[in-house]
């Protein structure tokens, strides 16, 4: 479904000049500084895929869907979308595809929501039939009815991404670039906008590119997630493998029944770089234990010699935590 090819974004902006008559000769300056947003970067996304793609600020995440999107053009490199160069076939391919910028909105601002979807529908061909029942559908998943009529600057965040979103999907593309969709929002409305965004996926098989900075977003949504960072892929793969890959410990509470012991010279024993204790509270120990190198039936069976185990709960890394690890790493 999209499919980059060593995807290179060089920006050039002219050396700004200090002193009198300084915006006239940085008009006219010469000099110019060049700024490799995105360094060769190549990857394929298939039909029906929800995929996350992160990174830090700057990272070249927007300069990417920019190119995917047909908004930029690739310095050197090859995008196809649906089989079609967004930036050659632009008309063709803005068909296939919808965008969401959380930042900026696509609706006119002074018109109530729904004219702005009269206007969206007649730019893509959408014919009366069909606008009608995709609105109806979105309206009932986005609850869209409560603010039909109120001119779009007059929404409030979390409804005017809804209409943002129904608007991507006015005209039923196959793909849907998301960038920032639940920015500023709050945990209803987020909560809101991610079962929609399932529904799309999951439901109606359609292929979603999100960019976020929330990783809640990602691990909610995404099955896949590729990380940028200075303009540079460097991971691509599935949220466990990242997560494994990683390594972060795993908490582990530990509550007993009665008493127990633990041993004083656990940190003598075979299996005690396996896991280390954490802290102790009444009935419950708390340890950490990374689980790629140990199973929780080994733990269970090592800790089943300290006392009567009377109940075990599993807390993994947050996903933001591994992602700050893998940044940092
Ligand atoms: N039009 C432009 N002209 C010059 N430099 C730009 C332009 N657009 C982006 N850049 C630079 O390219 C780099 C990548 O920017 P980009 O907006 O793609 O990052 P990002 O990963 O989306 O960041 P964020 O998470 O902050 O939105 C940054 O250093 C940015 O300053």
């Amino acid at each position: 479904m999209i499919e980059a090819r060593n995807l290179y974004k060089e920006f050039k902006t002219p050396v700004v000049r200090e002193g009198r008559f300084s915006g006239i000769r940085t008009l006219f300056s010469r000099e110019y500084r060049h700024k490799e947003a995105v360094c060769g970067i190549s990857f394929q996304v298939e039909r029906g895929e929800s995929v996350g793609y992160i990174g830090p600020n700057g990272a070249g995440k927007s300069t990417t869907i920019k190119m995917l999107t047909g908004i930029l053009h690739p310095t050197s490199g090859e995008v196809s979308v649906g089989g079609l160069n967004p930036h050659k076939d632009r008309r063709k391919a803005v068909r296939q595809l919808g965008v969401v910028f959380g930042q900026r909105s696509q609706l006119w601002w002074d018109l109530p929501v729904k004219d702005s979807y009269d206007i969206l529908a007649q730019m893509y061909d959408v014919s009366p039939a069909d606008k009608n029942q995709r609105l109806n559908q979105f309206a009932e998943l986005l609850d869209l009815n409560e603010f039909w009529e109120t001119p779009v600057r007059k929404l409030s965040l979390g409804q005017r991404m809804r209409a943002d979103i129904a608007a991507a999907m006015l005209h039923d593309p196959e793909l849907l670039f998301l960038d920032e969709p639940t920015i500023g929002l709050d945990v209803h409305a987020k909560v809101n906008i991610r079962q929609f965004l399932r529904t799309l996926n999951q439901d109606f098989g359609k292929t979603i590119l999100l960019t976020t900075h929330d990783m809640d977003d990602i691990e909610q949504l995404c099955n896949r997630v590729m990380v940028i960072d200075h303009g540079q892929l460097t991971y691509d793969g599935t949220i466990p493998s990242l997560r494994e890959m990683i390594g972060l410990p795993t908490s582990i509470r530990i509550k007993f029944r009665g008493a127990y012991h633990v041993p004083e010279d656990l940190d003598r024993r075979a299996h005690s770089h396996l896991f280390r204790v954490t802290g102790m509270e009444d009935d419950t120990v708390m340890i950490e234990a990374n689980r790629t190198e140990v199973s929780t039936m080994e733990i269970i069976r090592i800790v089943g010699t300290w006392g009567e185990i009377d109940d075990i709960a599993m807390e993994e890394p947050e996903f933001e935590e591994v992602i700050r690890s893998y940044s940092a790493s």
